[in-house]
């Protein structure tokens, strides 16, 4: 059993290409960096470290790696030969990686299936990967591309050895099987359902909603980590607000038991302030400009509540310190800084939130927005 995995990163490593090994396949990582390419090339092992009480280490043995910018023609052999390919590259790159996976799947015998399943924090990752595959090739029968949802949080690392990958001990790997044959490969770890809907939702709208707004109030109240920003209690009361609000969304939408729902809130709340992981305010608010999408964590919740005429201050408040946040090593964050210096926040709110000023959301926005901007300029 083969599988190929685009994005040898954190949660490549970390979590997607552990459980691959584990279930028994041969995972050949592809990725742009060569540094972690030529050493996963010349060692064939990595070690994953647990940030938990236990502790402990693991080595994933028997995988190898090519560099899809020096060896593409290598790349599309691999998927030839591949059963599964998973990709952890950031759901802006899956436009980048489609001409070389769908080139890879052109050339396979057409009578194996195959499963490419995309691992990214996005609704719809794996069906996103599809139509970009398909603008390159056309998209055979028995090429699935079940959509997932992947929760392990990795921090960015700082290691001597470029493999070690430090992560959380809890993990969950969903993936739908609507549509699915009946031989469809089991992964060791994986959630199997029908419906992926309330999955993705229940996560993208609870750790990467909470995650996000620690990290835009974190940077606001000059805090280096998530952690950190979670105990200052103006931070923590913003997380949680937001949580409540996409909770009832939840609720709503997907019936979940209320008790369960803010048991779960609680457990990510502990998973954020994790004192054994060091998770950078850089890295959890990095890409705003996709955190800000109206299909994303901040924006689509907001507007769905407000749409079902319930109250959503807290994301509103979340999202303006968004729209405050500047890092200027992170290319979507300079893009909006000088955007929102050039033409204004309203055109801001309409170019990349897809809201306008007038309505119920984008005021509330405004309002918060303005206010921190006298916050910057008091605690700067
Ligand atoms: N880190 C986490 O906690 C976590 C958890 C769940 C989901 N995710 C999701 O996983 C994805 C990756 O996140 P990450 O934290 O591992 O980021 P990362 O930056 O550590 O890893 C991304 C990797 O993709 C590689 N890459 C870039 N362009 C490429 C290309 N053209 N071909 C092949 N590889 C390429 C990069 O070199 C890097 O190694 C994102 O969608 C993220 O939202 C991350
Ligand atoms: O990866 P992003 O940029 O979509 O979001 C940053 C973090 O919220 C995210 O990586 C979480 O750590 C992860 O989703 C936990 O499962």
């Amino acid at each position: 059993m083969k599988a190929i995995h685009f994005g040898a990163g954190n949660i490549g490593r970390g979590f997607i290409g552990l459980q691959l090994v584990k279930t028994g396949y041969e995972v050949c990582f592809v990725d742009v960096n060569s540094t972690v390419v030529d050493a996963l090339k010349a060692r064939h092992t990595y070690e994953v470290g647990y940030a938990s009480e236990q502790g402990g280490r693991e080595r994933v043995d028997g995988v190898t790696a090519l560099n899809s910018l020096s060896e593409p023609d290598q790349v599309i052999a691999a998927i030839r030969d591949a059963d599964v390919i998973t990709t952890a590259v950031g759901p802006s790159l899956l436009s980048k990686i489609a001409p070389l996976i769908a080139e890879g799947l052109r050339q396979r015998d057409q009578q194996t299936p195959v499963y490419v399943i995309a691992c990214e924090n996005m609704i719809g990752g794996s069906k996103h990967l599809q139509a970009e595959v398909a603008k390159h090739q056309t998209v055979a029968e028995n090429w699935y591309f079940p959509n997932a949802a992947v929760d392990r949080i990795v921090p960015l690392q700082h290691h001597e050895d470029p493999l070690y990958v430090e992560v959380e001990e809890f993990f969950e790997w969903v993936i739908e099987t609507t549509g699915l044959p009946e031989a469809y490969p089991r992964i060791e770890g994986v959630t199997y359902v029908e419906n992926i809907e309330p999955f993705i939702e229940r996560k993208l709208f609870t750790v990467n909603t909470g995650h996000a707004i620690a990290s835009y109030l974190g940077a606001l109240f000059h805090k280096e980590t998530i952690a950190e920003s979670l105990t200052d209690p103006r931070i923590r009361r913003g997380v949680q607000t937001a949580l409540y609000e996409t909770g009832w969304l939840l609720l709503e939408k997907y019936g979940f038991n209320p008790v369960d729902h803010s048991a779960y809130i609680q457990k990510n709340m502990k998973r954020f302030e994790n004192p054994r992981i060091h998770d950078e305010i850089i890295r959890v608010a990095r890409s705003p400009i996709r955190k800000l999408s109206p299909s994303d964590r901040l924006v689509k919740p907001a507007k769905e509540l407000m749409e079902r005429g319930i109250e959503a201050d807290g994301l509103a408040r979340g999202i303006a310190a968004a729209l405050t946040y500047f890092d200027p090593n992170d290319s979507e964050s300079s893009e909006l800084n000088a955007y929102i210096t050039k033409y204004g926040i309203e055109d801001a709110l309409n170019a990349y939130l897809k809201l306008s000023a007038t309505d119920p959301l984008g005021s509330r926005i405004i309002e918060h927005y303005e206010a921190m901007q006298q916050q910057v300029n008091s605690i700067a």
